[in-house]
């Protein structure tokens, strides 16, 4: 032991402690969660049935299979809501799903994550293959919010789009914001079939959608695009456009979105939260093991704020006790071998080496809150310097707008708004594609956003 006490609250030592966690939905550091209202939103916080609730319910359940989060998006009354109501009633025949009802998923509950509200339903059901949470927002603004900040997170999505109007603006503006927050399949749905008679137009429709695709980095050629309608399965007639199409949209979700890989087996990271000297010992490193697996022995680089050292790893501690193994959601030490107490400190991450790079300058996604969220009253310009609170580390920032915008320099961004920003770190720290950061400035969360592309 190294006679160390890592005094962590209990609600910190279970966070993420869930089988296949991941590093809580938005990856934050305790610290960041103790002056940010959020509450780990989780499948049971909808309006559904909890998962043992449901488990309990039905006798069937298995938590065998694997599990994805997936949701419908798409242009305000495409039919995302009627749809993840119809899936839960075509899966409850075979009791893969609770029914529940449009009513109880469009009741959907506020849930706070990083000051920001959402409005969100979550639902799960399960299929031959695979366990599937389901997340269903009521309006664009909550969709926008959901993926930047992943509140729950989407490992894969169906785009929802009516027959009768074809894509519309919040189409492209979903499909955009899936391929930057990282989805990389989807699954499409055309709905409303009943109210098309003319075969063309529904050709012409899935033509667009596949081009659409294309446009936005999707494999636009083979994405599986289904047509039927969400009501009619709902209300259970017309079986043909209705629950049998249901079934063949699950199939497709089942054999042609991909299960994200586990935190288990990607490689090895820990933001350093806390540095002590321990006489005798050494230097020990205290924080959450975000991802991968480590074990006593391991070579280890230690990266940001102007450092890089490799070292190796000489001990690891968990509640007082010696430990061989860090995995993904424990609180641990880390002994260090040969590291000073100044050469590391909280903003650093411990990693396995060459695993991910320190970086001063990127592109993200961002999403600003309104005055009512806790944010700004007032808009903000080009070069506007908040903190970046991105895991443990504390940064100032520039923000600017990228390279050939229209009238940059007068351009203004309003609380509300969603816009892809560069970020000018003073000091490096460890990022890639798909990390989330907030910004903070005179103590209160401004905004929001996840790193979309690194500057080398
Ligand atoms: N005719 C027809 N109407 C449908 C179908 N699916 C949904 N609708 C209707 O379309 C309207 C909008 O459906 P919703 O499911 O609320 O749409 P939404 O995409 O969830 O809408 P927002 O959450 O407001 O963005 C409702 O009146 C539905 O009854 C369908 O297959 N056929
Ligand atoms: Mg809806």
């Amino acid at each position: 032991m190294f006679g160390l006490r890592l005094a962590l609250p209990a609600a910190v030592r279970c966070g993420g402690a869930r089988g296949t966690s991941r590093s809580g939905p938005l990856g934050v550091s305790r610290v960041l969660q103790t002056f940010v209202p959020f509450s780990k939103p989780s499948l049971s916080a909808g309006v559904f049935v909890s998962k043992r609730g449901y488990a309990e319910a039905s006798g069937k359940f298995s938590r065998e299979k694997p599990h994805m989060n997936i949701g419908t998006i798409g242009h305000v009354d495409h039919g995302k809501t009627t749809l993840t109501a119809a899936i839960t009633k075509v899966l409850s025949e075979k009791g893969g799903a609770k029914f529940t009802d449009y009513s109880q998923i469009d009741k959907a509950p506020e849930e706070k994550a990083r000051g920001i509200t959402i409005n969100s339903s979550h639902v799960e059901y399960e299929t031959d293959k695979r366990h599937y949470g389901h997340i269903d927002c009521p309006g664009h603004a909550d969709y926008i919010k959901n993926m930047i900040t992943g509140a729950a997170q989407m490992d894969g999505a169906i785009i929802v789009v009516s027959a009768s109007d074809g894509q519309m603006p919040q189409t492209r503006e979903h499909l955009l914001l899936a391929r930057q927050v990282g989805i990389k399949k989807l699954v499409v749905f055309i709905n409303k079939v009943d109210q098309i008679e003319d075969d063309e137009m529904l050709e012409l429709v899935e033509m667009e959608m596949r081009e659409l695709l294309s446009t936005y980095n999707f494999d636009g050629e083979n994405t599986p695009i289904v047509m039927g309608s969400a009501l009619a399965a709902l209300e259970s007639r017309n079986d043909e456009i209705g629950s049998e199409k249901i079934r063949e949209l699950v199939k497709s979700c089942d054999e042609w979105l991909e299960l994200p890989p586990r935190d288990f087996d990607k490689p090895f990271l820990m933001p350093i939260e806390d540095v002590f000297s321990i006489s005798g010992r050494g230097t020990v490193c205290t924080g959450r093991v975000e991802r991968g697996v480590i074990n006593k022995g391991d070579e280890v680089e230690i990266l940001g704020l102007g450092s890089s050292l490799k070292t190796t790893l000489t001990g690891i501690e968990m509640f007082h006790k010696e430990l061989d193994r860090g995995e993904p959601g424990d609180n641990m030490g880390a002994l260090l071998r040969g590291v000073k107490r100044e050469q590391v400190r909280r903003g650093q991450v411990i990693c396995a080496p060459g695993s991910i790079k320190s970086v001063k300058k990127f592109q993200a996604q961002i999403y600003v809150l309104t005055k009512d969220e806790g944010g700004r009253y007032t808009s903000f310009m080009q070069n506007y310097r908040p903190q970046l609170f991105l895991r443990t580390a504390d940064i100032t920032v520039s923000l600017t707008f990228p390279e050939g915008t229209p009238d940059a320099a007068e351009k203004m961004v309003m609380p509300g708004d969603n816009v892809e920003m560069v970020c000018d770190l003073v000091h490096d720290c460890a990022a890639e594609v798909g990390t989330r950061f907030t910004l903070r400035e005179g103590g209160k969360t401004v905004g929001t956003g996840i790193v979309t592309k690194i500057f080398t």
